[in-house]
């Protein structure tokens, strides 16, 4: 295929209706979150029609009529958790699963990101602990999440809650993450443990090898934020270990709640096993509706693989070039890749400040990278999947995705890091020419996606591709090398969809590492060969046996 730069496939979006829905009704198509006209009086049920007013840019939009006061008038919460609370109205979520979760059912819970649902849980849990938790302090309310970021955000969420109603000496909270000194899980564990917010694998470790164990006697309530991505094969054996740590539900009756901006079929059977036949399910989005949002603009361009990058780059520099409060979340599919790609970026004249966050990091840098990023007004955060659900930062004006997502539901949570509380924001989808069948892929085409508006002249790639000819020199064999077997690693992996052969894949894989990475090592004869992989990886992804890759003993990297 030839191509001189983005193709562009326009889309239509089905006519959906879009809006906000409750359970009950579906509501007219929505404007952008705003806060509505007072309700008549306290006295009616709380409704959670939506109604449109004029909104003000510091105001979350498309909230409900329900205000959080509201159920302190009717002694639902007290007014010391109302004081913890810094906002008037719930959003749909909050309203439609407040009371179900104060009165102790189990919830499955979908709304689309950015729209509230950490306080939908951590309000009603933290009421119903203030009213009854275990006197010595074990754990009433076991919040999971996928990522160490998110179950770090959960819990600073949490604390402001407790904070703001005076009961952070009464209720101790805890956050276990991997990564992190395990020693200071240890000691916390001695102490009170009423709200633990934690991911699967650090949370097991205090399980199985430091008493955790013995304060799990009766958790109140069971939280997987995310669910859907907790609830998939990759945390399987995790999941099944935790529950089975926990007091049968039948002697130890206990809530489990479940949220997330999607819940694809494959996981909707299991986490319908998992609640009490008496759950309430909440969706706030209406049939036609998909999980992005409908004030977020969603663009893609297909290029050649060797213009990949510097497209990227030509996009940063418009939109710098636009806004001089950019800020963007760029993802790429593997943590090498998120690596390699912050390096180059860094490299090349975009002046804007470059930080990297992915799971070969410390936790320290991790943690650092996401410091730094959130309290500077113009940067980029290039990022692995470990930012790519829940993260809530303010201001993301674009999140950038380079490459095939792993599946729709990952885009969703991508895009959902942008046009959260009711902003504004904008995804761009990049993708080599070997991957764009992705846009014709089941539930894609219903995104509303456009196409890139920028043509590859306005984008300035060649000149960006030069920039980055002279940047890819001064990378380390080390880095390309391991970028390429992380490139080689993840595709293999999407061979079915790609619809290629393993020999093409790496075909490809060796375009990826001459054009992109610029791998320029030869051999005796002077031929180009590619990235050495060591035998026994090769044989892990099953290409043993494959022509055109370089089976090395040992890897020989210069640093
Ligand atoms: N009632 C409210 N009024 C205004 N803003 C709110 C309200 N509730 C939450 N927010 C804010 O909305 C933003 C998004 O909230 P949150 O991160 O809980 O969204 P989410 O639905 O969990 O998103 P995701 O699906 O990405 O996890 C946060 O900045 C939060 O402080």
């Amino acid at each position: 295929m030839s191509h001189n730069g983005p193709r562009f496939v326009a889309r239509k979006r089905r006519g959906a209706t879009r809006g906000v829905a409750t359970a009950a009704a579906t509501r007219p198509k929505s404007t952008p979150y705003s806060n509505p006209a007072p309700s008549t009086s306290n006295a009616e049920a709380p409704s959670t029609s939506t109604v449109e007013a004029p909104s003000t840019s510091s105001q979350m939009k498309n909230l409900s009529t329900v205000r959080f006061a509201d159920y302190a008038a009717k002694g639902l919460i007290s007014q010391d958790i109302l004081k913890g609370i810094p906002f008037e109205f719930c959003t749909p979520v909050q309203a439609e699963t407040l009371d179900a979760i104060l009165t102790g059912s189990d919830v499955l819970a979908q709304a689309k990101t950015g729209t509230g649902k950490t306080l939908a849980f951590l309000v009603p849990i933290i009421e119903r602990l203030s009213r009854d938790h275990s006197p010595n302090g074990d754990v009433s309310a076991l919040i999971l999440s996928p990522t160490r970021e998110l179950a770090q955000q959960i819990a600073s969420e949490a604390g402001m809650l407790l904070r703001g109603a005076g009961l952070q000496s009464r209720l101790g909270l805890q956050v276990f993450v991997g990564g992190t000194n395990i020693n200071r899980d240890i000691n916390a564990i001695k102490g009170r443990c009423d709200i633990v917010v934690a991911t699967p694998g650090r949370l097991i470790d205090l399980i199985e090898q430091h008493n955790l164990r013995s304060r799990l006697r009766s958790p109140q309530c069971f939280v997987l934020d995310e669910a859907d991505r907790l609830l998939d094969s990759g945390f399987k054996a995790e999941l099944e270990k935790i529950i089975a740590a926990l007091p049968p539900r039948a002697t130890a009756p206990r809530q489990t709640l479940f949220f997330s901006a999607t819940f694809p079929a494959s996981v909707q059977k299991i986490a319908r096993l998992s609640l009490l036949p008496t759950h309430k399910h909440v969706s706030t989005l209406t049939a036609e509706d998909v999980a992005t949002h409908e004030h977020v603009d969603q663009y893609f361009g297909v290029v050649p693989m060797r213009d990949l990058y510097p497209t990227v780059a030509g996009t940063l520099a418009k939109w710098v070039s636009e806004d001089p409060k950019m800020k963007v979340i760029i993802f790429t599919n593997t943590a090498r890749t998120a690596g390699m790609l912050a390096e180059v970026l860094e490299n090349i004249p975009l002046n804007i400040p470059i930080y990297a966050t992915h799971s070969r990091l410390s936790q320290p840098k991790r943690e650092k990278s996401m410091a730094e990023f959130r309290k500077t007004v113009s940067a980029v955060l290039v990022s692995s999947d470990v930012t790519a659900r829940g993260i809530d930062i303010p201001d993301i004006t674009h999140v950038l995705q380079v490459g095939l997502p792993s599946n729709v539901e990952q885009y969703v949570h991508r895009l959902g890091r942008t046009a959260r509380a009711g902003k504004g924001g904008s995804g761009t989808l990049l993708l080599a020419d070997f991957e764009h069948f992705w846009m014709t892929s089941k539930g894609v085409s219903e995104l509303g996606m456009k196409p890139l508006p920028m043509t590859p002249e306005v984008l300035q790639v060649s000149l960006w591709r030069d920039h980055m000819d002279k940047a890819f020199t001064f990378m380390s064999d080390k880095t390309k090398c391991q970028s390429y077997s992380a490139w080689l690693g993840y595709y293999k992996g999407s061979l079915r969809n790609l619809r290629m052969t393993p020999e093409q894949i790496v075909q490809t894989a060796n375009t990826y590492a001459r054009e992109v990475l610029r791998f320029q090592r030869v051999n005796g004869a002077g031929k180009w060969v590619a990235p050495g992989l060591l035998k026994r990886t090769i044989g892990k992804m099953g290409l043993r046996g494959v022509p055109g890759l370089n089976a090395v003993d040992v890897l020989d990297y210069d640093e």
